[in-house]
């Protein structure tokens, strides 16, 4: 029988590979949802080293491919670091993706697109080796770029020689506005080079340049951006119910690395009054110091408002013990939770955060005024658009050793909820 398949013209087939990071497999995964509701065909590989990944309403055009991790190459160590993870997750991907380039070169499923994320430019050596287009995605703000690009092009100097950078038309940064890797470099030794090199590179190979921004957000340094490379700004890539619905049934992004606390979270939030509730957290990747733990945790105890805290699994031992049955009357505790759903609870009347990227965009988009409280990487330029530029929330002061107190917490806490910040209630 002539299947159906057979007869209707093949699907162009795209391939969107992100880094192995929930910030950035979020706006991706959105960007391939966008590409399979236009008609594409979307093959989306997830490093998985084993199955607790939590997949959802996800388009039947697209297709989340599970990439086994390669094992060690020497001895098995229970201590892997930072970058050997980095470098074996890179090789996992690599095998990956000549396997499926190499499958696809032709036929009905041939690859005619890579879209890649930024910060893993190496996929476009072997997206071109094989004669298919590819386009970058950068999941970061333009400000943040511009500044990688400043660096790349040695236009700024690092170590700052001056203790702040200007770029043309943008806010003055000082050191503690700038990413971590550009102010302080000594604690991540060449880190901000290797960033700066991988995103900028092979930039002139790619056939497209997309930005997880939108114009009205960051006009001047979009403009700048665009004067010096044909960005395209799709952003704010959220799940379409929280925008303009194009995608229908898009509630949610749809690939989770963390299993959500989801009933307990939203029921505990239904029980709350309207915005009365501080929501906690510090994305997929941020590590908070014990120091800087406790007080947030006394900050909260502190504050007479009660609060939502998403302490990851791997954090929790951190928590000034018996915290959570002494606050059990006022918050609650999850490892993770459905985020775009708590934020547009009516219930929730600011958010704590580390000012991730789509934390910032999420929390931007559905009104939610912030307590900006940056860790590391791009977080400390969003802080500060959101406390100097966008005026959606306040951005906490750390004392000298780094750490911002208890009583700070809780005045910043008060400001936002007494309508310091945005306001999406009224
Ligand atoms: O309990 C939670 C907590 C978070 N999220 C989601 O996880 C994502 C977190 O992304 P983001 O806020 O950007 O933080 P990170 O996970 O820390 O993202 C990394 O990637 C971003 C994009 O490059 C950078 O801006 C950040 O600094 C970097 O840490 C968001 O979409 C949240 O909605 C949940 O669904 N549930």
């Amino acid at each position: 029988m002539g299947s159906l398949q057979e007869k209707e013209t093949p699907k162009l087939h795209v391939v969107v590979v992100s880094c192995h990071a929930q910030g950035h497999i979020n706006p991706l995964l959105q960007f391939a949802k966008h590409l399979a509701h236009v008609g594409l065909q979307v093959t989306l590989p997830v490093i998985s080293s084993s199955s607790d990944h939590h997949y959802r309403h996800l388009p039947r055009s697209l297709t989340v491919d599970h990439v086994p991790l390669l094992p060690y190459q020497g001895a098995e160590t229970e201590t892997e670091t930072v970058l050997a993870l980095w470098e074996r997750r890179k090789e996992s991907m690599g095998v990956y993706l000549k396997e499926l380039m190499r499958c696809h070169e032709d036929g009905s499923k041939r690859i005619s697109c890579v879209v890649y994320d930024s910060v893993i430019s190496w996929v476009l050596d072997i997206v071109k080796g094989f004669g298919v287009m590819g386009a970058a995605f950068f999941t970061q703000s333009c400000a943040v770029n511009s500044i990688y690009y400043s660096v790349y092009k040695h236009w700024v100097s690092v170590p700052l020689d001056k203790g702040w950078i200007c770029v043309d038309g943008f806010p003055l940064f000082e050191a503690l506005d700038l990413p971590s890797f550009v102010a302080d470099q000594g604690k991540y030794p060449g880190f901000l080079q290797h960033l700066a090199d991988e995103q900028f590179q092979r930039l002139n190979e790619a056939d497209w340049i997309f930005a997880n921004t939108f114009d009205a957000l960051e006009p001047q340094e979009v403009k700048w951006m665009e004067s010096h490379f044909p960005f395209k700004n799709i952003g704010p890539m959220l799940p379409s119910i929280y925008l303009d619905g194009r995608i229908p049934n898009d509630k949610d992004y749809g690939v989770s690395l963390f299993e959500p606390n989801k009933s307990s979270s939203m029921k505990w939030l239904d029980s709350k009054p309207e915005n009365s509730v501080v929501y906690v957290s510090f994305g997929s990747t941020a590590e908070l110091g014990k120091p800087q733990m406790e007080e947030l945790a006394e900050g909260l105890k502190l504050s007479t408002k009660s609060f939502l805290w998403v302490v990851r699994e791997s954090e929790l031992h951190k928590l000034p013990p018996k915290f959570i049955d002494e606050t059990a009357e006022k918050g609650l505790v999850v490892k993770w939770c459905p985020q775009l759903q708590v934020l547009s609870h009516k219930s929730v009347g600011c958010f704590v955060t580390h000012c991730g990227w789509n934390s910032t965009l999420e929390a931007l988009s559905l009104g939610v005024g912030l307590v900006a409280m940056a860790q590391w990487s791009d977080q400390p330029t969003n802080a500060k658009y959101v406390e100097d530029v966008w005026k959606v929330g306040k951005r906490v002061r750390m004392e000298e050793d780094g750490v911002c107190k208890r009583e700070e917490i809780e005045v910043c806490i008060n400001e936002v909820m007494e309508g310091g910040g945005q306001s999406r209630h009224g």
